[in-house]
């Protein structure tokens, strides 16, 4: 359990913190500060009215829910998005509407989830060679279907 600093911007407020929606879950469900209809194909990046300062050494992903995909085709086209530690603006969730019908996004309602997760940070020590392995350059579907 890590501790985050959240603040609300104006068209915040008013509105429930991200939260789990059950004693184990892995993502913290987060409602949408704007009301739309995302028609299919669109793309909108949904205001939460929420800032946030995480810890150096986490990030925090977005998640889609698995009840929107599903159902009505709605997802996070760059799941998972990526929170940067070090980011002050506002949390936005990128949605796409891959289904049929235009699709309403309500004020208050649930519309992704945020999983926080510990970050490594690399850096390279680069070479001429590498070294050789069973698999080498075998790849994207080298082992069969
Ligand atoms: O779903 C998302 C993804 C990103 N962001 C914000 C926080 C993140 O720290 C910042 C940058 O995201 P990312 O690195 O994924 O995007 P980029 O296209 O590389 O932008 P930048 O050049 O600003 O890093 O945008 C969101 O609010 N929601
Ligand atoms: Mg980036």
């Amino acid at each position: 359990m890590i501790r985050i600093q959240i603040a609300r911007l104006p068209h915040g407020e008013g509105l429930p913190l991200p939260a789990y929606a059950t004693e184990h879950a892995a993502g913290m469900d987060v409602v949408s500060a704007e009301d739309l209809d995302l028609q299919p194909g669109q793309r909108h990046a949904v205001a939460t009215g929420l800032r946030i300062a995480i810890p150096a050494g986490y990030e925090v992903q977005v998640r889609p829910r698995s009840g929107l995909a599903l159902k009505h085709g709605i997802t996070v086209p760059n799941t998972p998005g990526t929170i940067d530690a070090d980011y002050r603006g506002e949390l936005k969730v990128i949605m796409i509407n891959h289904g049929t019908e235009a699709f309403p996004i309500r004020r208050g309602e649930r519309i992704a989830q945020l999983v926080p997760a510990a970050v490594t940070q690399a850096s390279w020590d680069e070479v001429d060679e590498l070294d050789e392995t069973a698999r080498g350059d075998g790849g994207f579907g080298s082992t069969g279907r």
